[in-house]
């Protein structure tokens, strides 16, 4: 079983360059199934999910071609299937992401469940109650949903949670119904203005995408276009974190500074030195991290994404934090592990109290998601001795080279069979 090994590596220091967005390019993908031409993708990221959601739309009829390191032509022009299989829909909860797409295009959709993960259970209410309020029957049996639609009809829907995937899978759903689509209270995440700008970019009518009420206006048909992804913000912030927390003085390359604004904020009040340029961001720190007290929640708050590797990072900090994660009810796995490194952490609830010290050491641990194995990641390069951890397929959902990448700054971290 393939590990990484991770040994202290103090003052990270050099330029290290962010790809594109996982979570910008797994709905992208998913939309492509909405035109029948011809979809060009630059700066797609190299991980296992996109390989996933590739595999489903070629399952589903779509030709994918690979035309550069990180640029992808997908022609959707003939839909052969409408059914997403359980193989591919277990290994990742994204690919639900096609019933929309699906629904809008073929006028039915059968996928299977997708069910909840590590982090929390993770229902899909929100995305069938607006595909019923677009005139859509769904039915859920025998661990599928069914849906199925004459036409799409334009709606109000009003989202009891502003859930990123619930607005993706409307949006798109909406894109060639009748009329118009209101969704309030939609989410506000970058990734939805990026996959709103992608599908204008098609002849698409989305407007007000990155804030709370988005108004769809159905078209008929999409046309071809060519599209870059944005940088991932959450891969970014996961580099910004190994700056400060070994002391270091590093260059991020690729990142739209205005993605990571409570990053940054949080990271400033932990005591880092942040310089914020066009498409990159310099950080500086002398080691001695603050604490401070983190609450996730919904963008442009604190992204809980990010709610894992501050944990690592305040676990040596000079006093006590608290966080709070407040989008999933079991983003706390990785506290586990990391008490195995000496980290001193309680939960209770959704909070977690974490005294901070300064002598972690080195462990035997799991990666229990992906942004837990990043977490594990980040405590090793400050841990005394050997840092091992395991089932690192989670890290490789969402980071790319992530070890070639530290590497390249001063990292001592290998893969290891
Ligand atoms: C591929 C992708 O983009 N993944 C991101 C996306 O996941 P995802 O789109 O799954 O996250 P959501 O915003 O939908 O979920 C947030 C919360 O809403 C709840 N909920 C969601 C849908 C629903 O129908 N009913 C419901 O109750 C979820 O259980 C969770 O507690 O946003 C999350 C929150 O920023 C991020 O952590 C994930 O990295
Ligand atoms: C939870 C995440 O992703 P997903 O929604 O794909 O599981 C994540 O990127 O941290």
């Amino acid at each position: 079983m393939e590990k990484i090994i991770v040994k202290k590596s103090m003052g990270l220091k050099g330029n290290i360059k962010v790809d594109g967005s996982k979570n910008s390019i797994l709905p992208i993908l998913a939309s492509t199934l909405l035109s029948n031409e011809e979809c060009i993708l630059h700066e797609i990221p190299n991980l296992k999910d996109v390989e996933v959601m590739c595999e489903l739309l070629e399952v589903l009829g779509a030709k994918v071609t690979r035309i550069g390191e990180n640029s992808l032509n997908i022609i959707t022009k003939d839909i052969k299937n409408c059914e997403a299989p359980y193989d591919l829909i277990s290994k990742m909860r994204a690919s639900f992401l096609v019933m929309g797409p699906l629904l809008a295009r073929c006028g039915n959709a059968k996928i299977y469940m997708p069910g909840g993960c590590a982090i929390g259970t993770r229902p899909i209410d929100l995305h069938l109650k607006g595909f019923k309020a677009l005139g859509a029957e769904v039915i859920s049996e025998n661990g599928y949903v069914n849906s199925s639609a004459k036409k799409i009809i334009g709606s109000d829907i009003y989202l009891d949670f502003p859930s990123v995937g619930a607005t993706e899978n409307i949006i798109m759903a909406a894109t060639l119904g009748e009329g118009e689509t209101i969704i309030e209270n939609a989410a506000e995440e970058p990734e939805i203005v990026d996959l709103a700008n992608f599908i204008n970019s098609m002849g698409g009518n989305v407007i007000g995408a990155g804030t709370k009420t988005i108004r769809v206006k159905g078209v008929k048909e999409l046309h071809k276009t060519e599209h870059t992804v944005i940088p991932d913000r959450i891969e970014a912030g996961t580099y910004m974190v190994a700056a400060v927390i070994t002391g270091g003085d590093l260059i991020i390359d690729n990142v739209l500074s205005s993605h990571v604004q409570p990053v940054i904020a949080k990271l400033r009040e932990v005591g880092a030195h942040i310089e914020e340029y066009e498409d990159k961001i310099r950080v500086i720190s002398n080691g001695k991290i603050k604490p401070v007290d983190i609450k996730t929640l919904p963008y442009p708050g604190f992204p809980t994404d990010m709610q894992a590797q501050f944990m690592a990072l305040l676990s040596i900090a000079e006093g006590t934090s608290i966080i709070n994660e407040t989008i999933f009810e079991n983003r706390f796995m990785h506290a586990n592990e990391l008490m195995r490194m000496g980290v001193d952490v309680k939960i209770e609830g959704n909070s977690a109290v974490l005294k901070g010290k300064n002598n972690l050491s080195g462990a035997k641990v799991k990666a229990t998601d992906l942004r837990a194995g990043a977490a594990l990641i980040l405590a090793g390069l400050v841990s005394e001795g050997e840092t091992e951890i395991t089932d690192i397929h989670h890290i490789k959902r969402g980071y790319a080279n992530i070890v070639e990448k530290l590497q390249k700054i001063g990292a001592n971290i290998k893969y290891e069979q």
